[in-house]
């Protein structure tokens, strides 16, 4: 599994009361924040959400159980977190400049830097020319850009936000989550992920990679899912408004077993992170994924699996893994025998080569968690490698060695087209591919 950044181990937290009773507000509770996502807590008003944040944040110490930053307990680690209130949290008797320069202030950087960093900041955030202003001649939209130029400017690994939308009129608000979205997909900012407090459920939906829902009485998790949807993500599309009321119902059935989860627009289940296993992927190469997307073209996006076979004077069982690994990868929809291509399939097979790739690349991160792990944990490397025996041990749990084998084979094969990464077969090690390497080598040398 990834290293997490954070880690929560079976952390719990109660309240002492004047009897000798004490209140539990968090049962005990493992949670992981890991690089690259943007995780989203929902819950009833009472059910911990804020306390649980300000355990991960290190703001307020487990009753039992411990947090770990990079493995380390966090009391004793140098961490790297900012946080977004709902309130902004401004000093009034600072000007916007000052409020932003605060936090490097109070980290003792001189004041020449410190100005020029938070300049910067107020500009990427939209409040260039305000920097002389009070915080209460500004509007609450301004005021929270306020408060995420003071999050961002020490460059936080981790952001937390507590409701950071909620106090501002809808459409601040839907400003505000553009933005921020923008930036983290940009990588503006060098936050490697943002945990987000929440009661609005579309507003997950919106943001987040990933979502938890607690549950109260005491606090715990409920469920814990990712959220397959690309952005921009459309408030209308039915996998957006599925998921919307599947976790509507999970908030108003408190006492019932959580539903199961929905399905994605092409059949597969939204997982259960807690329950996280690995697809089997289709043993198919990434040119014959191609090839098939193409042929559909030809046959006006529409065809009979079995034709298609026929047509192609291949056996059927030779077409089904292209055909399965085209639809785990979302680019054709399954129904009884019939593949139709999907939006992102149909634009897949008009693509030039390198755009193919870039498609290729997003559906596979998206859609396979085994090549998202992977590129995840070359991420995290600093050496940018990573040896096969880490995954093969995983795979391995699940898998038969022949399989887990051929797993590995295939990951490697659609992970070298998409470029995602490199395999080098002597030391069986993963490897950045080649333009991400120059990437950071660039960035170090910069
Ligand atoms: N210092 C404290 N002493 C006693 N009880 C507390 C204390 N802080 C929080 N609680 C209780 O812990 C429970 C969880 O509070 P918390 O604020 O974490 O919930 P929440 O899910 O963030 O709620 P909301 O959505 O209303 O902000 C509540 O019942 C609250 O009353």
């Amino acid at each position: 599994m990834q290293q997490a950044i954070i880690r929560a181990e079976r952390v719990e937290k109660y309240y002492a009361q004047p009897s000798e009773n004490r209140i539990q507000v968090i049962s005990p509770t493992d949670l992981s924040i890991v690089p690259g996502e943007i995780v989203a807590l929902l819950g009833p008003s009472g059910s911990g959400k804020s306390t649980l944040m300000r355990m991960l944040t290190g703001l307020s110490i487990p009753s039992a159980g411990q947090v770990y930053w990079h493995e380390k307990p966090i009391a004793q680690a140098d961490i790297n977190v900012a946080i977004v209130f709902q309130s902004f949290a401004l000093f009034p008797w600072l000007t916007v400049l000052e409020n932003v320069e605060a936090p490097l202030q109070a980290r003792g950087m001189e004041p020449v830097e410190r100005r020029k960093r938070a300049l910067k900041m107020l500009d990427t955030v939209g409040l260039d020319g305000f920097q002389h202003a009070y915080p209460k001649e500004l509007s609450g939209g301004m005021r929270q850009r306020v408060g995420f130029a003071r999050a961002l400017v020490v460059e936080p690994e981790v952001l937390f936000m507590d409701e950071p939308f909620s106090a501002l009129d809808v459409l601040t608000a839907e400003n505000l989550r553009s933005e921020l979205l923008e930036l983290w997909q940009k990588k503006t900012m060098p936050t490697q992920a943002i945990f987000i407090v929440t009661h609005n459920i579309e507003e997950a939906v919106l943001l987040a990679d990933r979502i938890i829902v607690l549950g109260r009485n005491p606090g715990h998790v409920r469920v814990d899912f990712r959220v397959a949807l690309q952005h921009p993500r459309d408030r209308k599309a039915s996998a957006f408004t599925q998921l919307v009321d599947y976790i509507y119902k999970v908030l108003t059935q408190p006492e019932a077993q959580p539903p199961a989860l929905p399905r994605t627009a092409d059949g597969k289940r939204v997982r259960d992170q807690r329950l996280m296993s690995y697809q089997m992927l289709p043993h198919a190469r990434p040119g014959g994924i191609a090839g098939l997307l193409e042929l559909m073209v030809d046959h006006g996006g529409k065809a009979d699996i079995y034709r298609l076979a026929d047509d192609l004077a291949f056996e059927v069982d030779d077409l089904l893994p292209i055909v399965d690994a085209s639809s785990l990868l979302g680019f054709l929809q399954i129904t009884e025998g019939d593949a139709a291509l999907t939006s992102i399939g149909s634009e897949f097979a008009n693509a030039e080569i390198l755009r193919q790739k870039e498609i290729f690349r997003a559906a596979a991160v998206e859609n396979v968690l085994l090549l998202r792990q992977i590129v995840r944990a070359l991420e995290a490397k600093s050496d940018g490698t990573v040896p096969e025996e880490f995954f093969h041990d995983m795979l391995d749990e699940q898998f038969s060695e022949e399989e887990t084998l051929r797993q590995l084979e295939t990951a490697i094969n659609w992970g070298r087209y998409a470029e995602l990464f490199d395999f080098d077969a002597q030391r069986r090690r993963f490897t950045l591919a080649h333009n991400q390497a120059a990437e950071s080598a660039a960035e170090v040398s910069g």
